[in-house]
């Protein structure tokens, strides 16, 4: 019956007839939550919005919020995600709903296949599991100290190599900031967790930096968790790559491990890898379970979460340090008052520096270089601005719109670091709306290293150098690219040296 029928119509009758049924079916099946959103096609659902929008997602997203409103839904292929915007509503998912809110949608394919053999890490885990491995890697990174330097003086040592590379460069355009930073947090990553540092040059290393970039320009686990016949063309390409680049990277990490396992010693712990060794050593005595498997996970996770997001945001500050000569100005003379010229910037001198820390916080507000949380996913059915979020739903907090929210900073699209500081006691104002590291149980662990980090790395630049544009004619683009964090497009500048 069905040859006959299709013997009697062409071709284009077919092709309507099938995508009226789909749409039909479509729209039958597709939930009346009322939630709003665009169009989605069935199956695929707004994969072609999102690939129209390309490397510029970031702010494509806000238009679209601006359409919907504070609570949106899309569909990345068959995945239906619902997109919570808004500091009162992030923060009533997040923090007042926070246990409903604090899980992941790990059952993603992408997600799942990986952690069948590597676990699920602190990222990806849940539940008792997940909080555990979180409790460790926040204690370690605590207590760095852990081997034989503080973590202080790790930063501080790749801060001075890299005011070094700077200034063997003088003279000359520099356009490659971002690799310089994302070697020196590489490093500052490697030496906690692998207990050694490479120099800039090396090929293992630079390899390793380009795959971690890999990783993060490529399609997150969303869309590399779409049916196999929505990857097509360069997505097919990038999801390829990404997971070349992730097989590689846990190659590189078990090769660590397994060094580490043959020379451990429970007398000299030397990095985060020891500690991690000597915790299961300890579990297995008391249970006999062994979780080896974790280890790969989670130092790969303090490796992606934790580099490229500190480089890239180093990246935006010098960039908006060149665009604002005036304001890399105000922060040198107050390195100069409280610090002077004749040593470095230390930690200790931070509460001294409001200036400086103020701009290191209005380029996190400004770039929003992660304009969304993580996926996060409901447990129960929960009511969010007047929504009913269904149970088992995907959902995103984005965090772009409550640092672009005028309300609560005012004129948002300007860079102004005093919004930070408190007119009367010129001391740094805390804004609850600032969310850069996101809110409640799944916060980012890592907010305090990568505040370390991005204080002793900018304010030691900074005392060292005046840094500008190559030409005054330099036209600088802030407008960012999409990938997992949102990057400033490549820029050039020059160095001059402060000190005689
Ligand atoms: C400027 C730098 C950084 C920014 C802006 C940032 C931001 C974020 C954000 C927005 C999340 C998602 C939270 C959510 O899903 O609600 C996150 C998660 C995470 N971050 Fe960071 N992060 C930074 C640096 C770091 C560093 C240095 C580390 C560690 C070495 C780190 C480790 C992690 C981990 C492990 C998670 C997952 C937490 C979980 O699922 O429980 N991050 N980060």
């Amino acid at each position: 019956m069905a040859f006959l029928f299709f013997s009697f119509i062409d071709m284009t009758t077919a092709l309507v007839f099938i995508a009226v049924f789909l749409f039909v079916s479509h729209w039958i099946s597709t939930p009346t939550d009322q939630i709003p959103g665009p169009f989605a096609l069935p199956f695929i659902g707004n994969l072609p919005m999102f690939f129209g929008m390309r490397q510029r997602s970031h702010i494509e997203l806000l238009k679209l919020k601006e359409k919907y409103g504070d609570v949106f839904r899309v569909y990345v292929g068959p995945y239906k995600l619902i997109i919570i915007s808004g500091y009162d509503n992030i923060h009533q998912a997040f923090v007042k709903h926070g246990l409903n809110f604090s899980h992941r949608p790990n059952w993603l394919p992408d997600v799942k296949s990986r952690a069948e053999i590597y676990g699920y890490g602190i990222v990806w885990g849940d539940g008792d599991e997940w909080r555990r491995l979180r409790r460790f890697a926040l204690q370690s990174m605590r207590d760095f100290g852990v081997g034989k330097k503080s973590l202080e003086e790790i930063i501080l040592e790749e801060a001075k190599l890299l005011v070094e590379e700077f200034a063997a460069r003088e003279g000359q355009p520099i356009n490659d900031v971002k690799r310089m930073m994302t070697s020196s947090i590489s490093n500052v990553i490697h030496h906690v967790t692998f207990g050694f540092r490479y120099p800039h040059d090396d090929e293992t290393f630079l390899r390793v930096i380009k795959l971690f970039d890999e990783v993060f320009k490529g399609p997150g686990p969303l869309v590399a968790s779409l049916p196999k016949w929505c990857q097509i063309g360069r997505l097919k390409s990038s999801i390829k790559r990404s997971r070349e680049a992730i097989e590689f990277l846990t190659e590189y990490v078990a090769e660590q491990i397994a060094d580490h396992e043959k020379t451990y010693d429970g007398n000299n712990i030397r990095d985060f890898i020891d500690l991690y060794i000597q915790a299961q050593r300890a579990e297995a005595k008391d249970n006999g379970k062994q979780t080896v498997h974790h280890l790969f996970r989670v130092i790969l996770d303090l490796f992606s979460a934790g580099t490229e997001t500190t480089a890239t945001s180093l990246d935006w500050a010098l960039l908006y340090m060149i665009e604002k000569p005036e304001i890399q100005q105000k922060c040198f003379n107050q390195i100069v008052k409280v610090v002077g010229l004749g040593r470095e910037v230390r930690l200790s001198d931070r509460k001294a520096l409001p200036y400086v820390e103020a701009t290191l916080l209005e380029v996190q507000r400004i770039s929003n270089i992660a304009s969304m949380s993580l996926p996060h996913m409901t447990n129960e059915d929960v009511q969010i601005a007047g929504y009913c979020i269904p149970k088992h739903t995907i959902v995103m907090g984005f965090l772009t719109t409550s640092h672009l929210d005028p309300k609560y900073f005012p004129e948002p699209r300007q860079f102004r670091p005093e919004r930070f500081i408190d007119d009367v006691t010129g001391t740094i104002t805390q804004h609850d709306q600032f969310i850069p590291f996101s809110l409640g149980p799944r916060a980012c662990p890592g907010e305090s290293l990568a505040k370390t980090e991005m204080f002793l790395v900018f304010s030691n630049l900074i005392q060292k150098f005046r840094f500008s544009k190559v030409s005054v004619d330099d036209v600088l683009d802030f407008s960012g690219i999409t990938g997992i964090t949102t990057c400033a497009s490549p820029y050039r500048l020059k160095v001059e040296s402060r000190h005689e």
